[in-house]
């Protein structure tokens, strides 16, 4: 039997499985690649937040990166939560002389507002990170962040892109979850425009729905999708796991990564 596309996530692990590492791995799964992870972090993290969070030391995150790459490859890379500027940069530059496509997902808060990210770091994800992807997806707060821009409606979703892009990144997905109304993001390169509507769930179990946007990306890249193509399809297995994400916890529950299987009857 043939090996499945290889795709890395490099990101932090969320105890309760709902975002991270743990998002990512299991999207992965769902959309029939082999997932592969490098830890930059541990949180202590519920339904409730962010109870604690260590980052690991670069060494740690170099030496996960070079036993991966270095025998298995990739197809594709995802980023998430790096924490620190050290991190950011040594992660910028990892991907930088590794021939894969890259999604970069600007983790900066959770969604319960804990922080993930250095207010110290913004400047190496502007200028390192944001340089070496193909696709990055800042929801509208990271964007604010990184750029300044600040996006009220739908029609300002076209200067934040243009604002995101001038820092590198071959495409930029601008993410309109947080706004009201239908969930609506931007998909650009510059040049050509996708926007990709979906229905808004009245759904408060949204827990992950960035990491699993973001991974989905990266796995179908790595089955040899183009970036519109594979956003496109991103999009409808992340719109489907918001549809169906469940309570858990006392807060905000998670996703439903396992949604098609489900679908069919099976899990
Ligand atoms: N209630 C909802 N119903 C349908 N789609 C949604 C809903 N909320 C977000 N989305 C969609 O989910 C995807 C992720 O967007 P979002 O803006 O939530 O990212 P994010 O803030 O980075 O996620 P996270 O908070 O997990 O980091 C986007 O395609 C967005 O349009
Ligand atoms: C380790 C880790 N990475 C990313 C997120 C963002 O996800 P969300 O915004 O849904 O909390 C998180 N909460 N934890």
């Amino acid at each position: 039997m043939s090996a499945p596309p290889r795709v890395l996530t490099v990101a932090g692990s969320d105890s309760g499985g709902g975002a991270g590492i743990q998002a990512d791995l299991k999207t992965m799964l769902a959309l029939g690649v082999h997932g592969m992870s490098v830890v930059t972090a541990v949180t202590a993290q519920n339904s409730l937040g962010v109870q604690g969070a260590w980052e690991l030391p670069a060494e740690a995150v170099r030496a996960q990166y070079r036993s991966v790459v270095d025998d298995i490859g990739v197809q594709a890379i995802k980023t998430g939560m790096l924490a620190s500027a050290e991190l950011v940069e040594a992660v910028a530059e990892l991907i930088g002389g590794t021939d894969a496509p890259a999604v970069v997902d600007p983790v900066g808060v959770s969604k319960h507002g804990d922080p993930l990210l250095a207010a110290s770091a913004l400047d190496s994800v502007r200028t390192k990170l944001l340089q070496v992807a193909t696709v990055a997806t800042p929801n509208l707060d990271e964007v604010a962040q990184l750029t300044g821009v600040l996006v009220e409606s739908e029609s300002g979703m076209a200067e934040a892109a243009a604002a995101v892009l001038s820092y590198g990144p071959r495409w930029v997905l601008i993410k309109g979850g947080h706004l009201p109304g239908d969930a609506v993001d931007l998909l650009t390169d510059g040049s050509e425009e996708h926007w990709l509507r979906a229905p808004r769930y009245d759904n408060r179990h949204t827990h992950g729905t960035g990491c699993t946007f973001a991974s989905a990306i990266a796995s179908q890249l790595a089955k040899g999708q183009t970036v519109p193509e594979a956003v496109a399809a991103a999009k409808e297995y992340v719109t489907g796991a918001i549809a169906a994400g469940f309570a858990l916890g006392g807060g905000i529950g998670p996703v439903d990564h396992g949604w098609r299987f489900r679908a069919d009857g099976g899990a």
